[in-house]
């Protein structure tokens, strides 16, 4: 092999690996195991075993990346019409869905190895069922056949906060429920608010999409309505729960006062997309600094610091 033709080779194997990376919509993934961290922070009081968080993360991330590429193969139809979705290695014929699938199965037996084996059986089922529920609830079954596709599908992005709890704990509680709940009622705003700003995409191709069978009024509403909810249920995990304090409290609610304002907005304004699309990047965010809240309520240190402060704040006063 001379130069040329050895750097055409090594380039070909990257893009293959680029592909295959490409199939398990890695941008999400994150997002899906700081969930399950911050359901494992809770269960174990912030003595989280380093190792089993290792081995959940990763048994965890095969669930998802499997989940994600059946959903590539299943809506390649779709994701070609669509520009978002056209270059994805399935539509766009630089992975065989053949290939897909066997790469989908491997992921998926290795992730249930590692958690069955590793963590436990519960944790394994359950990554297991949010396979099952995305591709055959969210992707076969509602997506395009009803607007509420995303109300229900919404469970399986939920998931893995339980699998996050039944790894530390081998149960479920109602601390986990709850969890479950926050992120299950968080996905509609932050889907419709996405949804505002492609509904030109999902029209063509038929995806019934709330904003593409009602209109931008009738979404706004639903976010507002569902961020109406969402914001006071992570305060049950004060009270009463009591599985986090005063610290997640403070950060619950100031990012909840922004959660609200920014839908309130849009609510007002339903037709400006760059009022959706500011929602939209920061349910991200919030979701992702909420989970951090409830990791750093959880630390003993937190609760040493908290202590000390208020000891503090006794002997001032006298
Ligand atoms: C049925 C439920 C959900 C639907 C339909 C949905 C849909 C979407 C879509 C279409 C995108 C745009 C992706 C792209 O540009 O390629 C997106 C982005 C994103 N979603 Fe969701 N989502 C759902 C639930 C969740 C959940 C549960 C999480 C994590 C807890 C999540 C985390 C994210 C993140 C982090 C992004 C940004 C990815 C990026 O940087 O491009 N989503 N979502
Ligand atoms: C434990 C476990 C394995 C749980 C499954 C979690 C999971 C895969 C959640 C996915 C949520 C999500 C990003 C849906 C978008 O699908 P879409 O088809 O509407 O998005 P697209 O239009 O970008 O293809």
């Amino acid at each position: 092999m001379n130069g040329t033709t050895a750097q055409r080779h090594y380039q070909n194997v990257l893009q293959v690996f680029q592909d295959y990376y490409q199939l398990t919509k890695p941008r999400i993934i994150p997002l899906l195991l700081i969930t399950t961290a911050a359901s494992m922070a809770i269960a174990s009081a912030g003595k989280l075993d380093p190792l089993l968080l290792l081995l959940t993360m990763i048994g965890g991330t095969c669930a998802t990346a499997s989940a994600q590429t059946i959903n590539c193969i299943y809506d390649s139809d779709i994701d070609y019409q669509m520009e978002r979705t056209r270059h994805r290695p399935v539509p766009s014929g630089r992975v065989q869905p053949l290939h897909a699938l066997i790469f989908a199965i491997a992921l998926a037996c290795i992730s249930f190895a590692v958690l069955a084996v590793f963590v436990n059986l519960l944790s394994a089922l359950l990554a297991m069922s949010g396979i099952a529920f995305y591709v055959g609830v969210y992707t076969h079954l509602l997506k395009r056949h009803t607007p509420y596709n995303i109300v229900i599908g919404g469970a399986a992005g939920a998931i893995p906060a339980l699998v996050g709890w039944a790894a530390v704990t081998n149960t479920l509680s109602w601390t986990a429920w709850l969890i479950f709940a926050i992120v299950f009622l968080w996905t509609p705003p932050h889907f419709w608010a996405l949804a505002l700003m492609i509904r030109d995409e999902y029209a063509k191709v038929g995806v019934p999409m709330l904003p593409v069978v009602t209109d931008n009024i009738a979404t706004a509403r639903q976010i507002w309505r569902y961020t109406l909810v969402v914001i006071p249920s992570t305060f049950l995990l004060i009270y009463p729960l009591h599985a986090s304090g005063v610290i997640y409290g403070a950060i619950a609610f100031i990012l909840g006062a922004i959660f609200l304002k920014k839908a309130w907005v849009l609510l007002q304004n339903p037709n400006d997309k760059q009022l959706a699309r500011s929602l939209f990047l920061y349910s991200i965010l919030y979701m992702m600094l909420l989970c951090a809240a409830m990791v750093v309520d959880s630390l003993p240190l937190t609760h040493h610091l908290i202590e000390t402060i208020l000891a503090l704040a006794n002997i001032i006063r006298g």
